[in-house]
């Protein structure tokens, strides 16, 4: 709702009232209507100040009214009266004014803002834009290079910024309402004629095309199949082109075509996806709101390789004392130098403070003694790892949390070296360590529920974001990877290139393709792995070079590592590189020929491979086993798994996630398109469609939101 009130005898104050962040629901709209007729219809009041309560003053349209159906007044009429007021209404800006928050500002007369306000139109972000008027009245009050910048990136402008682009009109460092009262009292009485924006003509550069050519290329390059982005500038195109009610005619067409998208719907649903995580469970019924994390003030990294510098980088960045350890004196000092130079690129790119000081290096483990959190980040290897935790365990003191940065070993195994089990926890960041946003905190069936939100606390802290998840072989992200994986190097023995099956995945909107994202992470990285799992196996012809365990096996990962081929940092792998370290893929005879010297070896038959059977053979097998992983109680729910998907593995955020994207392709059709694969492909477990997909095909296709209600009911009943 919005409050009214007088304030100085002269000044009507409406103060939006949707705790936490001032939303824009039907009851707040309704209430700015209603308090704005009665402010104008007041004589004694001269002026208006709009503010939010709680030091925020708008987070924009209320996005969990999006899913139905539209009551209460729409935005559009509303911020149309305000700015057609008789009365000068000024914008109190606090905390807050982003998306429909903004263009309520943009229809007041003034704007103050305090210092420490953001301002933005992040719409963009949720595959829409911004639908009232923001798209017409920004370019005509910035311009439109800067409209074009902030609509289509969606980034937030500090007060400072916002102040220089001339969106807000003061900024201050006191109280914003008590300025805010004080200015309307200022200009209560005068002209508001050059005040309305949009009466203003929209500034035309002499380079308009181009402008917009570029904003267009810029788009499409970083998109990946988003429409939204490419729409925004669109409607701002009509800004430019169109008097101001044709343009917001164009507007609310252009919005209406994203607002029914399914790309809109799929990135509302990973907003809310994104915050759903934090509130974590465990399968042995810990909770987020039941567990206290213990206090962090001193964390160690021991194992300074690229995992271990990347991880002190952040440590470091987000204020934590960090000792950071590795036992040889050359790689001690090469990773100093490593930890200084990320440290001072950070400092420079983001602004941030040098955070050298809070760093200390040792070549001994012993300095990790008194360290309340210890990451271990040494090499993939079980028997290294255990040896370090046994090591932690005698040196640590009592309480510290345990940690290991394995991407799939068992942590209970590592947590049955110590004498404190339930203080041992994984987590799994990813690379690079100091950028990537996700973190999986993988609790063991001995971790305490502190432990889980002590990691999860201080992941937070860092910067990321943090999906709890249970133990076993590759946790919820490397586990799903697994089938995509085996289902690309099946494609390839069966007709396809590598280079044909990024080109789909591409198409989808992952970033890089499969083959080129293993290329960029190193072959010999699986295949260490595969080898310890006694998969690599020296049969190179026959049947049973292709079969491991009674499953179909590729191997055709382990012959190009056999030849030195590890991807980009050998100049060689899927594809070739002009020099070890070059990062252009370039698509490479050689392997074709190896293709198809292996299919004659093997008496594998090329055939022509179609887009479909690529995308739903890699897609729908990693997808099937995120339904185990739900099953084994692994990930919480769908969200979970969305959310390490969008954020650790590329999966294009404007579709959601795999677990949401099947929800839309329609689980029935999952489940039908995994048995045809499967009667053609029946030595391949992965296609077999897990029980709770089936489940869940058959109650009809429930809504992604109800699955956890299915899920959570005894597991004896999937
Ligand atoms: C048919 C309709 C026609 C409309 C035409 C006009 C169209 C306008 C389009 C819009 O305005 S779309 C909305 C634009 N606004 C945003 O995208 C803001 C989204 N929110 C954020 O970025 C952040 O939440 C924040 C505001 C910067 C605050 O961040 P903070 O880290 O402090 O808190 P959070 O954990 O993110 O959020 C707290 C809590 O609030 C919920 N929430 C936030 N914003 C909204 C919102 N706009 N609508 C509904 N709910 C919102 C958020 O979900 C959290 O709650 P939860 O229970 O933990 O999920």
């Amino acid at each position: 709702m919005a409050f009214y009130s007088r304030v100085s005898g002269s000044v009507g104050m409406i103060t939006l009232q949707n705790p936490p962040v001032n939303a824009l629901s039907a009851a707040v709209r309704q209430g700015i209507v209603d308090t704005m007729h009665r402010a104008l219809s007041e004589p004694e009041v001269k002026s208006v100040v709009i503010c939010g309560q709680n030091g925020k003053f708008c987070g924009g349209a209320d996005i969990r009214e999006f899913g139905a159906t539209m009551a209460g007044p729409p935005l559009v009429p509303m911020v149309h009266l305000i700015e057609a007021a008789s009365k000068p209404v000024v914008a109190a800006i606090e905390g807050i004014a982003l998306g429909g928050g903004l263009e309520l500002a943009l229809s007041c007369h003034y704007r103050i803002a305090h210092s420490k306000a953001r301002l933005g139109f992040p719409e963009v972000a949720l595959g829409l834009l911004p639908g009232a008027g923001g798209t017409q009245r920004l370019p005509r009050l910035v311009g439109v290079p800067a409209a074009l910048d902030l609509i289509t990136t969606g980034r937030h402008v500090t007060a400072a910024e916002a102040r220089q682009l001339g969106i807000v009109d003061e900024v201050t460092e006191l109280n914003a309402v008590d300025a805010a009262v004080k200015f309307a009292q200022s200009v209560a009485g005068k002209s508001l004629d050059a005040r309305r924006i949009s009466t203003y003509p929209c500034p035309r550069p002499p380079d308009l095309d181009a402008i917009f050519e570029r904003a267009m290329q810029q788009v499409r390059r970083s998109s990946r199949g988003a429409i939204a982005p490419g729409t925004c500038v669109q409607a701002v195109h009509a800004a430019v082109t169109l008097p101001y009610a044709k343009g917001m005619e164009r507007e609310r067409e252009l919005f209406s075509v994203l607002f029914n998208s399914g790309q809109a719907r799929a990135l509302q649903y990973y907003f809310f996806a994104q915050r759903a995580v934090s509130r974590w469970s465990t399968a042995n019924g810990a909770r987020w709101d039941t567990s206290k994390p213990r206090p962090v003030r001193k964390a160690a990294v021991i194992g300074l390789g690229t995992m271990g510098r990347g991880i002190t980088v952040s440590l470091a960045q987000a204020g934590f004392t960090v000792v950071a350890v590795e036992t040889q004196e050359k790689q001690l000092s090469e990773a100093k130098q490593g930890v200084s130079g990320m440290l001072e690129r950070g400092a420079k790119r983001r602004g941030v403070p040098l955070a050298h000081d809070k760093i200390k290096y040792s070549c001994s483990v012993q300095a990790v003694a008194d360290a309340d959190l210890v990451i271990e980040a040494v090499f993939e290897d079980m028997a290294l790892k255990k040896t370090v935790f046994q090591q932690l365990s005698a040196i640590c003191k009592p309480g510290a949390l345990l940690c290991t940065n394995t991407s799939g070993l068992d942590i209970d195994e590592l947590a049955s070296q110590t004498q404190s089990p339930e203080l041992v926890v994984g987590m799994h960041f990813f690379a690079p360590a100091h950028v990537m946003q996700l973190l999986e905190v993988v609790y063991g069936p001995r971790s305490s529920p502190e432990a889980v939100a002590t990691a999860m606390q201080v992941g937070k802290k860092m910067g990321k974001v943090s999906v709890a998840v249970g133990n076993c072989r590759g946790f919820v992200g490397n586990r799903m990877l697994k089938q995509y994986l085996e289902q690309a190097f099946f494609l390839l023995e069966e007709g396809a290139t590598p280079e044909q099956v990024d080109q789909v995945l591409e198409e989808f909107g992952f970033a890089m393709g499969v083959f080129k994202v293993s290329d960029l992470s190193g072959l010999d990285v699986g295949w260490k792995v595969r080898k310890a799992d006694g998969l690599v196996s020296p049969a190179s012809t026959g049947t049973s070079a292709r079969i491991r365990g009674g499953s179909r096996y590729s191997p055709l990962g382990d012959l190009l590592c056999e030849r030195g081929r590890f991807g980009q940092k050998t100049g060689k792998g899927w594809y070739q590189y002009d020099k070890p370290g070059g990062r252009v893929a370039k698509v490479d005879p050689w392997l074709h020929g190896f293709l198809e010297d292996y299919r004659a070896q093997h008496g594998l038959v090329a055939r022509r491979i179609d887009h479909q059977e690529v995308l739903e053979r890699c897609l729908y097998t990693l997808i099937n086993e995120g339904f185990q992983i739900l099953q084994d109680g692994i990930a919480a729910g769908p969200e979970d798994i969305d959310v390490i998907y969008v954020l650790g593995y590329g999966w294009p955020r404007h579709r959601g996630g795999p677990m949401f994207y099947a929800s839309q392709v329609g689980l029935d059709k999952v489940v039908e398109r995994l048995e045809h694969y499967q009667q053609i492909h029946p030595d391949v477990p992965g296609l077999q469609p897990s029980r709770l997909l089936r489940k869940l095909a058959a109650i009809n296709n429930p809504a992604i939101h109800k699955w956890r209600e299915v899920i959570q009911k005894p597991r004896s009943q999937l």
